[in-house]
C-alpha cells in the first residue's frame, strides 16, 4: 500500500504515473495515439486508443515501479476536457469517434444558437462562451449524424461522457457512469452556480439527461476498477480535468494565484475563490476545483494552439526534428526580422474566440528561414498569454491578480520560451521543481481522499520553485512588440 497511480489522458498521449507516499514519482509510462483529421478542422480519438493506452500505460508504469494492484491505495484520473464521447450503455461500445476539443464542426451550429439570442442564457448558467470548443453542441452532433441515435438516447441506451467518464466507466466494467465537477464544467450542459446539469439547456439541445453522468466532487469515490485490469480492484479516488488538475497541482489554492499550462495548447487559470466571477473580456468562468461538496471558481483563458505550433514546425514544415530544437533556432534567429506569426489553425480561443479564421505569418523576407520562424513560434506563445492576462487583470482589477505566473506542461521545458514570456508580460515566470503537475494534482486528489497525502495547506507547503524567469525587456521594446503582435491578429482575423 501507499502508492498512488494517477492517469493522464492527454489530447496526443496517455500517460500513467505513480506516486509513492512523499508524492515522489517513481515510475512512468506513456503512449502516443492516433489523431484523425477526417476534415478541414475536425480533430477525432478513436476511444478505444484512449482505452488501450490508459490500461498499457498503467500496467506499463506497474511494472517499471514493481508494484501490484495491492500495493496501490488509490487512482487519480485527469483528461483532456470537452472530448465528447457516447457509448452503448448495453456493451459500453462507442457510437462514434470521440470529438476532440479542438473539433469546430459544431461552429454553424454554434452560430445559430447565438442567432437565436441563446448566449446570455448559457452563460449565465455555464460560465462559458457559445462555441464549438465545449461538449455540448458535439453531443448533438453525434445525435444527430449517427442513424437512430437520438431515439436510442431518448430511450435510454446510450450514454454521454467527457474522456474521465468513459475511462471510469470503462476501469469499473460499467458499474459507474460519474464524472466530476470541473469536467462538467466544460460541458455546456452543467450550471456552475447551482452544481446541477441544466434541463434548459438539454431541452434546447434535446439531449435527454439520462445520458449524463453523475457529478461528484475532485476526491471522492468513483468505484473500484475491475480484478481483470490490474490483478485486484483498485478504488479510484481523485478526478479533475487536466487544466483544473494542473491549478491543483500548482497549489494554486488562494485567490488571485494563476497558473498556465503550456501543453497542446495553453490555459491559464486564475483562482477567484468561492465566487463565479464574470468576465467583461472573453474569458470563460469555470470550476478550479470542487472538495467537500464547494466549488472553488476560476477565470480561464484558453489558446488552442501553443505546443502545437511547435509539433507543425516538426511534423508539417519539417524543419526541426525535435521540439527541444526551437530553442537553439530561436537564439540563431536575425534580431532584425519581426516575424510575427499567429497559429490560429484551428481558429483563435480567449479573447478573440474566432472559429473561422486560419493561421498567418507576417514580415517574411527572403532570408527569413528556420530560425526565424522557430523564433516567431515560441513568441507566439508569449503573445497569446499576454493576451489572457491583459483580459484577467481588467476583470479582476479589484482584487488584484498575483503578480508571479506559475507555468507547467511541455513547452515549459523551453527556458527561452519562458523568458520571452516574463519578458512579455513583465512579470516573473515561475517553472516549479515538479513538472508533472497535472498528473501530480490528480494524484494528491486521489491520495487526500484515500488518507494517506497531507491536507491542502501541507500540500501546498511543498511547492518548490525550480526556476524564476525574471522580465529583462526594456518596456518600450515590449510596447512594440506587443503592439506588432495585435496588429498581425487583427489582420489574420480580417483576412
Ligand atoms: N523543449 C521544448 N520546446 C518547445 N516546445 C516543446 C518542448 N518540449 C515539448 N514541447 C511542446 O510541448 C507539447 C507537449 O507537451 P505536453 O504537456 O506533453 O502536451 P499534451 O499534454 O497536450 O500532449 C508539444 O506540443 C511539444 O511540441
Ligand atoms: O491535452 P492537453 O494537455 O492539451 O489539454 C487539453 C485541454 O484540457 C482542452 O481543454
Amino acid at each position: 500500500m501507499g502508492y498512488i497511480l494517477a492517469i493522464d489522458q492527454g489530447t496526443t498521449s496517455t500517460r500513467c504515473m505513480i506516486f509513492d507516499s512523499a508524492m515522489a514519482i517513481v515510475a512512468s509510462d506513456q503512449q502516443e495515439f492516433a489523431q484523425h483529421f477526417p476534415q478541414s478542422g475536425w480533430v477525432e480519438h478513436n476511444p478505444k486508443d484512449l482505452w488501450d493506452t490508459t490500461l498499457a500505460t498503467c500496467r506499463g508504469a506497474m511494472k517499471r515501479a514493481g508494484v501490484t494492484a495491492a500495493d496501490i491505495t488509490a487512482i487519480g484520473i485527469t483528461n483532456q476536457r470537452e472530448t465528447t464521447v457516447v457509448w452503448d450503455k448495453a456493451t459500453g461500445e462507442p457510437i462514434y469517434n470521440a470529438i476532440v476539443w479542438q473539433d469546430r464542426r459544431t461552429a454553424d451550429l454554434c452560430r445559430d444558437l447565438r442567432d437565436a439570442g441563446h448566449e446570455q442564457m448559457i452563460t449565465e448558467r455555464t460560465g462559458l462562451r457559445i462555441d464549438p470548443y465545449f461538449s455540448s453542441t458535439k453531443l448533438s452532433w453525434i445525435l444527430d449524424h449517427v442513424d437512430g441515435a437520438r431515439a436510442r438516447a431518448a430511450n435510454g441506451e446510450l450514454l454521454f461522457g467527457t474522456v474521465d467518464s468513459y475511462l471510469i466507466w470503462k476501469l469499473t466494467g460499467g458499474a459507474v457512469h460519474a464524472t466530476d465537477a470541473t469536467n462538467a464544467a466544460r460541458t455546456m450542459l452543467y450550471d456552475i452556480r447551482k452544481g446541477r446539469w441544466s434541463k434548459t439547456i438539454c431541452d434546447l439541445l434535446t439531449i435527454p439527461m439520462q445520458m449524463l453522468p453523475e457529478v461528484k466532487d475532485c476526491a471522492a469515490d468513483f468505484g473500484q476498477t475491475q480484478a481483470e485490469h490490474f490483478g485486484a480492484p483498485i478504488p479510484i479516488c481523485g478526478v479533475a480535468g487536466d487544466q483544473q488538475a494542473a491549478t491543483v497541482g500548482q497549489a494554486c489554492f488562494k485567490p488571485g494565484m494563476m497558473k498556465s499550462t503550456y501543453g497542446t495548447g495553453c490555459f491559464a487559470l486564475l483562482n477567484t475563490g468561492d465566487t463565479p466571477v464574470t468576465s467583461e473580456n472573453r474569458l470563460l468562468t469555470t470550476i478550479a476545483y470542487q472538495l467537500d461538496g464547494k466549488p472553488t471558481f476560476a477565470l480561464e483563458g484558453s489558446i488552442f494552439v501553443a505546443g502545437a505550433v511547435v509539433q507543425w514546425l516538426r511534423d508539417g514544415l519539417q524543419v526541426i526534428g525535435d521540439a527541444a530544437e526551437t530553442q537553439a533556432l530561436a537564439l540563431q534567429a536575425d534580431p532584425n526580422q519581426n516575424v510575427v506569426l499567429v497559429p490560429a489553425f484551428v481558429g483563435l480561443g480567449a479573447p478573440y474566440w474566432n472559429a473561422e479564421c486560419r493561421g498567418a505569418a507576417f514580415g517574411l523576407t527572403r532570408s527569413t528561414g528556420p530560425a526565424e520562424l522557430a523564433k516567431a513560434a515560441l513568441e507566439s506563445v508569449g503573445y497569446q498569454t499576454r493576451d489572457l492576462l491583459d483580459a484577467m487583470s481588467a476583470d479582476w482589477q479589484a482584487s488584484g491578480v498575483q503578480p508571479t505566473l506559475r507555468v507547467d506542461g511541455g513547452m515549459s521545458e523551453s527556458n527561452w520560451a519562458m523568458q520571452f514570456l516574463a519578458d512579455i508580460i513583465g512579470a516573473p515566470v515561475d517553472r516549479p521543481e515538479i513538472r508533472e503537475t497535472t498528473a501530480l494534482g490528480a494524484a494528491w486528489l486521489a491520495g487526500m481522499h484515500a488518507g494517506i497525502y497531507p491536507d491542502q495547506a501541507a500540500f501546498a507547503a511543498q511547492w518548490a520553485c525550480e526556476t524564476e524567469f525574471v522580465p529583462n525587456m526594456a518596456d518600450a521594446a515590449r510596447q512594440d512588440k506587443y503592439a506588432s503582435w495585435k496588429k498581425a491578429v487583427q489582420a489574420t482575423m480580417n483576412f
